[in-house]
């Protein structure tokens, strides 16, 4: 079986080509042993391009405990680069996720652009929302939390482990749980919001999480943030473009590199 490796700002994935029907859905120790980042490729999920009537393709995605999952923001840009690699489309894409159809649009420099589900308002987050946490709904689910930095904090020494994992195994997440963001609001206008992601099913930091820094950035709307708003995460900048209205987000697009690293066979 060949496969290739894609990252889209450190956030990484096995991808296959599985427009033959080849691979067993149904196999989570083997997808987990495909992303064991010690005895197979290594990566936070492994994607499947499938071919899918009405639309250019699907994307199938699985956490690396090989379950499979709600959207992927990172893995759904690595897949439009994918099926721009294999020919399956050119520039522009309507394709279908687990959430489902999503437009792209690849760029001349190699950013892919990702159109997100609308998303409901931020709400306070079922736990520890006496310091301000909110949910969102971006594809996936998200507690998006912002560090006082006034009170100390600072999200290069957080940790993002040990408090990640005990928001996501809070019981007030059962039975689904969630994935946890830490964000460090920018000193100057003009700045990234600065991002660290705990992620279910990774079960651990990932270097990026698309779905969640689209949660933050809506969730930083209120608190004054404008469309667009740039992150950085520990594996590079992304950017959130939307539209804000009473009722939520529409337009919400999410921006950033999607590469290939290598390609093998297994
Ligand atoms: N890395 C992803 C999110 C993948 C899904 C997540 N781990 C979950 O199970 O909710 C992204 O880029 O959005």
């Amino acid at each position: 079986m060949n496969f290739h490796k894609y990252h889209g700002t450190g956030n990484d994935f096995v991808m296959i080509d599985d427009r033959a029907e080849a691979f067993d859905l149904t196999d989570q120790a083997r997808i987990a042993h495909l992303c064991h980042r010690r005895f197979g490729i290594g990566a936070d999920g492994l994607i499947l391009l499938r071919n899918r009537e009405g639309y250019d393709f699907e994307m199938v995605y699985f956490n690396s405990d090989g379950r499979p999952s709600s959207m992927c923001g990172n893995g759904g840009r690595c897949t439009v680069a994918f099926a721009k690699f294999l020919g399956v489309i050119n520039n522009e894409t309507t394709f279908l996720a687990v959430d489902g159809p999503h437009e792209a649009r690849v760029e001349a420099d190699g950013t892919v652009r990702l159109k997100m589900q609308d998303v409901a308002p931020a709400q306070p987050a079922p736990v520890y929302d006496e310091l301000g946490d909110v949910y969102l709904h971006t594809g996936s689910p998200h507690h998006v939390r912002f560090l006082d930095v006034s009170e100390g904090h600072s999200l290069a020494e957080f940790d993002v482990f040990g408090q990640g994992h005990e928001i996501r195994y809070d019981q007030a997440y059962d039975p689904a749980g969630t994935n946890v963001n830490f964000v460090e609001a920018p000193v100057e206008p003009g700045q990234p919001w600065a991002v660290r992601t705990y992620e279910r099913g990774v079960e651990n930091e990932t270097y990026s999480c698309g779905t969640g820094v689209t949660a933050v950035a809506l969730a930083a709307s209120t608190l004054g943030a404008t469309s667009p708003v740039r992150l950085s995460t520990p594996g590079g900048l992304l950017e959130v473009t939307f539209e804000q209205h009473a009722t939520g987000f529409s337009d919400v697009w999410l921006s950033g590199p999607a590469v290939q690293v290598f390609s093998g066979k297994i």
